[in-house]
């Protein structure tokens, strides 16, 4: 119960400060333009050259959530940054290897492996380093202006301190799994997303040309903003299409039952582990049309116009609901369009359209295998 009720505190003391530090607010929009600008610039040193956009747009997006974690991006060259970022992503691509899948569910049986090892050294690396970037933002610490979550944990913890209250959720230990675990969740899944969508856009030209000609007409060269979203139904329909297709997290994380319950004629004891398969809902036959096509008009109706559907849940559903979705979905518009805006997506040389690969890189979430493109400028 300790664990669990440490989990809720610091589960809702993160979800107020997303939202403080600007989850869904003008600030954070802005953060996400400035970024976006940074994006382009590397994008644009390739020449239209092919390369692999991972690196790149990993650091765009784990910028976001250092803004408002830290509160400051860093740049792409910095290699404290960037040594947390590949660190992060290694993690991601291990803790869904088989051999550490197999540990999960029988760690009794597989004690060490290989994976787990390197799993330990990477985490105590990022640990360091999030230690570091603790000790330097309390040195300059100030109540009055809390320029990230560290910030608004540490003047919490202080207070709490001062009126007597030793023991609280408000320690060290969490703060570093706090930081890390926003880290992690706010950036890979992301970045990810992005990259399947460049992808999709390659492999699929019309579609591409299709956002392309909406956001000339709507928005011609100026830069795109979240309240521009209602005015690109196409566009919009596309980002909702390669959230579905893509479906990046495909088993959600594990949950218990917190009662016996009958499911689909099944009986589930209290207390068991349960895994939400959201690729059953999001490639459901019975609830799209070509569930296993990228077909953007499962979110348009017959005026074109943009519809929601219940069965889109990307982010899963109920309690323990995505907590970034309304920063996810801002980074993915932004991101997305601008680089739309300023880019035609191609094949790398000698490639066509039909060999792009969309199999995807089994781990705890789904990517795209290696690829490389060309980014054509186009303004
Ligand atoms: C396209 C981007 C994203 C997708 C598809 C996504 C999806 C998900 C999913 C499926 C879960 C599991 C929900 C469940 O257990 O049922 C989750 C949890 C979570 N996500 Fe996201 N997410 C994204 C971006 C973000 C961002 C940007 C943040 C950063 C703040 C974030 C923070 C979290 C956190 C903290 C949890 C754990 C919540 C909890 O355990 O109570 N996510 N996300």
């Amino acid at each position: 119960p300790n664990k669990q009720h440490s989990h809720i505190e610091m589960r809702r003391f993160a979800l107020t400060k997303l939202r403080d530090f600007g989850m869904g607010k003008r600030a954070c929009e802005d953060k996400i333009i400035e970024e976006c600008q940074h994006l382009i610039e590397v994008f644009k040193k390739f020449k239209g050259e092919a390369f692999d956009t991972t690196q790149s747009i990993n650091c765009a997006v784990s910028n976001i959530i250092c803004s408002i974690v830290y509160g400051s991006r860093f740049e792409y060259n910095d290699p404290e940054f960037t040594s947390l970022v590949d660190r992060t992503n290694r993690l991601i691509r291990l803790s869904g290897s088989p051999s550490i899948q197999m540990y999960e569910m029988f760690p009794s049986i597989l004690k060490w492996t290989a994976d787990r090892n390197e799993g330990f050294k990477l985490v105590a690396a990022n640990k360091m380093q999030n230690l570091a970037f603790f000790r330097r933002l309390k040195e300059t610490l100030n109540p009055q202006m809390c320029r990230g979550i560290v910030d608004a944990f540490l003047v919490r913890k202080q207070n709490l301190e001062e009126s007597g209250i030793t023991k609280s959720h408000f320690h060290d230990e969490n703060l570093l799994i706090t930081a890390m675990n926003l880290f992690a969740a706010g950036t890979e899944t992301t970045s990810t997303t992005l990259r399947w969508g460049l992808l999709l856009m390659a492999k699929y030209p019309k579609i591409q040309d299709e956002v392309q000609e909406e956001l000339r007409r709507v928005i011609g060269d100026r830069q795109v903003q979240v309240a521009d979203r209602k005015n690109l139904p196409f566009t919009d329909a596309v980002i909702h299409e390669i959230q579905r297709l893509s479906s990046i997290i495909p088993t959600a994380l594990p949950h218990k039952t917190t009662r016996d319950i009958t499911f689909q004629g099944h009986f589930i004891e209290k207390g068991t582990t349960v895994f939400p398969l959201l690729t059953s809902v999001l490639h459901d036959p019975s609830e799209w049309e070509r569930p296993h096509s990228f077909y953007p008009a499962h979110f348009l109706d017959k005026e074109k116009k943009f519809v929601k559907r219940d069965a889109f849940i990307p982010f899963s559903a109920g309690r323990r609901i995505c907590l970034g979705e309304s920063l996810a979905r801002m980074e993915l518009f932004l991101f997305f369009t601008t680089l739309l805006q300023h880019f035609r997506f191609t094949p790398a040389p000698g490639v066509s359209e039909d060999e792009l690969d969309l199999t995807p890189v089994v781990s705890i979430t789904l990517s795209p295998s290696l690829y490389k493109l060309c980014a054509v400028s186009q303004m």
